[in-house]
């Protein structure tokens, strides 16, 4: 029988499908690496406009589910439907070092007209900077970089991984009023995992919570 499914359910196809609607709907019903299951039973829908904050402790899963959602891993047991427009914010900026802000934005979005990426990196504090190199950017500035990339395509469905881990408290608290803001602007069905309750509580209209072990959710409301 199909990992995941109970006794008289028929096998769900291995599918990733385009969602007209904007809308995100997971259907996980298993996720192993070799023997060991890490997801059982993972099942929800973002719809567009809607924030969810995603929490569990570390090493539950909660990559592997958005590297699941984002159809990076598409080794799996269920199905994931999501809009083909996605942007994803990591940890890390991962900027290409050797092009500039500018080029950063126009090498992801070459759909995009220059005007818009310029008027990007304006709209995230880094007007006079577009011809700088990530290295010669602050910190700060280069995780504002990575949001203006990740917005210049006016994302369906933005992904972000712990994207205010490790700043200190008031760059952490200006990066989550911008990204506030950029989400009010666009309007994505967003999916964001934190460790952060305080954070969850802030962005997210709600929270979704792995536990145990294989991991499966837990829903909150906030
Ligand atoms: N490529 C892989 N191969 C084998 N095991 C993996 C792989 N990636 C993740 N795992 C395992 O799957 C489990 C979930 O890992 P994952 O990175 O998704 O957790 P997490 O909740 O994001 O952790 P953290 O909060 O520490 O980032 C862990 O036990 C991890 O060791």
């Amino acid at each position: 029988m199909t990992p995941g499914l109970r006794s008289g359910e028929a096998p769900v196809p291995l599918r990733l499908v385009q969602n007209e609607t904007g809308a995100v709907r997971v259907d996980i019903d298993a996720k192993r690496f070799g023997d060991t299951l890490v997801l059982r039973d993972v099942h929800f829908s973002v719809t567009r406009g809607e924030t969810v904050a995603l929490l569990g402790p570390s090493g539950i899963g909660k990559s592997t589910l958005l590297r699941i959602v984002a159809g990076l891993d598409r080794d799996f047991d269920g199905s994931v439907a999501r809009p083909a427009n996605m942007a994803m914010v990591f940890q890390e900026p991962t900027l290409l070092p050797w092009r500039s802000a500018l080029q950063n934005i126009l090498l992801v979005h070459p759909e995009i007209p220059e005007r818009r990426a310029r008027a990007m990196l304006a709209r995230v504090g880094l007007s006079g900077r577009e011809q700088a190199f990530p290295r010669s950017l602050s910190l700060g500035q280069q995780r504002r970089l990575a949001l203006a990339r990740a917005f210049a395509g006016c994302p369906e469905l933005l992904i972000m991984d712990e994207p205010f881990v490790s700043l200190d408290p008031a760059l952490a608290d200006s990066m989550l009023t911008l990204t506030e803001e950029l989400i009010a602007e666009a309007r994505p069905a967003t999916l964001f995992v934190t460790h952060a309750r305080a954070e969850a509580d802030r962005l997210a209209s709600r929270v979704l919570e792995l536990r145990g072990s294989p991991a499966t959710l837990s829903p909150h409301l906030i």
